[in-house]
């Protein structure tokens, strides 16, 4: 943006070479610093301090007091064979569940048994890890962080200029734009804009920024490159991309997790190689002449703008010992080779006539979703509009960050933004994304009975892989629920709405503190901490899992403090021994109710004839660790992926097993609202306007 006003594309090469370089010899700092960390082994004084921060959710593997370790090791087939006969229909297969659950299939056992030493089984080396720091938040008045470079290679937070981190690299001369992204660079995603909109929408977002966050030590998310990629392993990367099924390349993406990102960068590490990204055919590099070719055709205009103006106990209170929160910091970390991926922000983006609208999906906070078709190709895809009338100051904050984390992610659980494009007047910006059937929170207000648990194991582990991909890659996504949830009627779960996410490391403002949605927010929150950490999304997992189990919200407090109470009335209220820390949270002057007891069992009984959820010994255990107090001990995503409860039966029912619904999405809000009427009568009228609705699929 800077070099487009001030210096022309000559400056603008010049400081991206630089920058390169400076990238490159960063990089080449980092790997140095983690080999040297190789070596130095435990004896490290700052590796004890960076793990009590770490909260024992560090990527090194943290072993709990029951054993769950981070081992991936295959069962014998034959052990699974022996018990078919317990398994429920749709339920994940060893050796073939690699679709199913997150490829997860590999860690399913025999009983549940969770002892790390098996005989017999065969031990498939751990992907060594990445540690990851908690995040740290710092109030902007707390005095700022000194940069300082870690030694292991870790993430650190470190001061970095006021200014906005270059514009990314020109493409080569006579580059010509492929329109599928698999040829190219795995991690290439290009973002096309053109380039008044580009200079225009990071001039605003640079504005933005710098209001909302004073902070000097901010830095923007933004896809920037990585040094030292090597395009020829990139292409490997791309082309082994299409020979992976979506579980298994989740977790190839949690072992090409980078050591950290530079800072301002969002690092994708793509796992799955290059994503599909579909862009304009006639996209290129972009001069004001070809700017011109993106006025729309007013005949041929899609309507949305128009139509707008119109219209265990123990988790909570057996305080972990020291020996459970320890960190098994990984012996060898693996030296991650940091992909190469960038964002060509000087293409032109594809009008949004050229998509046929079908109808409104959903109106949320900061957009409008339509269902809509590609007259090109005829994909049905899901057309978010950017909500502007509030934003008299520019492009709104959160779409940015939104727009331009869902650029940079390839996960089979977070879903797919392909392209951006624009209305009639730049400041109508539509994500394309893909479509999507339903949302959680829609299916289960149509849903006669709750998913069961094999059902219930499938959707967690798909979010658990989202989120823990998320967290990987130093993003929390800060508004988990289950509106954010989407499904589609081939049993997949994508996590959808990151306008509240945010790479963590970088010091956050003091009032952040209200993100997440009440009922999915965490004690900690609730209670005005200002330092908090992918704890939090955890959370908001835990409240999730409850509300699959049971098809109704946790805690649905209407206020804050409603919020809180009900927490504590379920699971107890905390103390300094279960969560230190605790009494100096600014929330925890109110008096809150005095409940000694965590009473979460009596909600999800192992055994029951009053119709409550069921939920076993194991699974109530991973319950607990998500709504664990303290969020140095509450469960991470990682760790939760290797419990005990997805490997014990019922198993993981396979994805292709899944009940499916109709597509909510596709229905005009009026029926919607009968299809989520508790009225009978509207009920009866719904059962004759939709048929079988709610039918659970052949083996529900
Ligand atoms: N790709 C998609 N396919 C189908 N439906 C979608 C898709 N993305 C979003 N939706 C629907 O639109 C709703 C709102 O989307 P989203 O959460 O992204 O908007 P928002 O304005 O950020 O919402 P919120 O008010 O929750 O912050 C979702 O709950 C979902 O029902």
């Amino acid at each position: 943006m800077d070099a487009g006003r001030h210096g022309g594309y000559r400056d603008y090469e010049a400081r991206e070479r630089d920058h390169d370089a400076e990238a490159s010899r960063r990089s080449k700092e980092q790997q140095h610093n983690h080999l040297g960390s190789r070596h130095r082994g435990d004896a490290d004084p700052r590796r004890d301090a960076d793990r009590r921060r770490d909260g024992g959710r560090s990527r090194g593997g943290r072993e709990f007091s029951n054993g769950y370790g981070h081992r991936r090791s295959p069962p014998p087939r034959s052990r699974l064979a022996g018990r078919l006969g317990e398994r429920e229909p749709g339920e994940v297969l060893s050796g073939s569940a690699s679709d199913d659950s997150g490829g997860r299939s590999h860690r399913v056992r025999e009983n549940g048994v969770s002892s790390s030493s098996r005989e017999g089984e065969a031990l498939v080396p751990s992907p060594s890890k990445k540690r990851k720091f908690s995040p740290i938040v710092w109030d902007r008045d707390s005095p700022k962080p000194q940069p300082h470079s870690d030694t292991r290679g870790n993430k650190v937070v470190e001061s970095v200029p006021a200014e906005l981190p270059p514009p990314p690299p020109l493409p080569p001369q006579g580059h010509v734009p492929e329109r599928l992204a698999v040829e190219k660079s795995p991690m290439d995603v290009e973002l096309a804009v053109d380039t008044e909109s580009t200079e225009q929408l990071q001039e605003q977002e640079s504005r933005v920024l710098e209001e909302e966050e004073e902070c000097p030590t901010m830095r923007n998310i933004s896809t920037s490159r990585w040094a030292g990629a090597n395009d020829d392993e990139e292409e490997a990367a791309a082309r082994r991309k299409k020979s992976v099924s979506p579980a298994d390349s989740a977790e190839l993406g949690r072992r090409k997790k980078a050591p950290s990102p530079e800072l301002g960068e969002v690092v994708a590490s793509d796992i799955s190689g290059g994503r599909t990204v579909s862009r304009s055919s006639d996209s290129g590099r972009m001069s004001n002449d070809e700017n011109e070719d993106l006025e729309v055709d007013k005949g041929d205009y899609m309507d949305v703008d128009r139509e707008e103006a119109s219209g265990s106990d123990s988790a909570n209170h057996l305080p972990h010992t020291d020996s459970e929160n320890e960190v098994h910091l990984s012996e060898t970390p693996e030296l991650v080779k940091p992909s190469h991926r960038c964002i060509n922000m000087l293409q032109g983006c594809r009008s949004v006539n050229e998509f046929e609208r079908l109808n409104k999906i959903n109106e949320g906070t900061y957009g409008v979703v339509y269902r809509a078709r590609d007259k090109k190709t005829g994909e049905i895809v899901a057309l978010k509009k950017v909500k502007m009338e509030k934003e008299r100051e520019g492009f709104p904050l959160t779409s940015l960050r939104e727009i331009n984390i869902l650029l940079s992610f390839h996960h089979p659980s977070i879903v797919d933004v392909k392209e951006v494009v624009v209305g009639s007047s730049l400041d109508s910006i539509f994500m394309v994304m893909e479509y999507m059937e339903h949302d959680l929170k829609g299916v289960m207000e149509t849903m006669k009975q709750p998913y069961n648990q094999s059902e219930v194991k499938c959707l967690l582990l798909q979010l658990l892989e989202g989120v823990n991909y998320l967290h990987d890659n130093w993003v929390l996504h800060r508004d988990l629920k289950t509106s954010n949830l989407l499904l589609n009627n081939r049993g997949e779960l994508k996590i959808c709405d990151f306008g509240l996410s945010r790479q963590y490391g970088s010091p956050l403002k003091p009032c952040t503190q209200l993100v997440v949605t009440l009922w999915y927010r965490s004690p900690e929150l609730l209670l005005g901490t200002k330092e908090y950490s992918t704890a939090i999304d955890m959370w908001s997992v835990g409240c999730i899992m409850a509300e699959l189990l049971a098809k109704e919200p946790l805690f649905n407090g209407k206020t804050e403090f409603e919020q809180l109470d009900k927490i504590f009335r379920t699971l107890g209220t905390p103390n300094e021994k279960i969560w230190p820390g605790y009494a100096k949270l600014p929330g925890v002057k109110v008096n809150f109710v005095k409940q000694p007891y965590n009473r979460l069992r009596e909600k999800f009984p192992a055994a029951s004839f009053s119709g409550r959820p069921l939920l076993s010994e194991a699974g109530f255990d991973l319950l607990n660790r998500l709504l664990t107090y303290d969020p140095e001990k509450r469960i991470s995503a990682d760790a939760a992926l290797q419990h005990e409860w997805f490997r014990e039966v019922p198993l993981p029912k396979s994805k292709d097993f899944m009940p499916t619904f109709p597509a909510l999405n596709e229905l005009d809000r009026r029926t919607k609202r009968y299809l989520k009427s508790p009225d009978p009568l509207e009920e009866q009228r719904l059962k004759e306007l939709q048929g079988n609705i709610g039918n659970r699929g052949l083996f529900g």
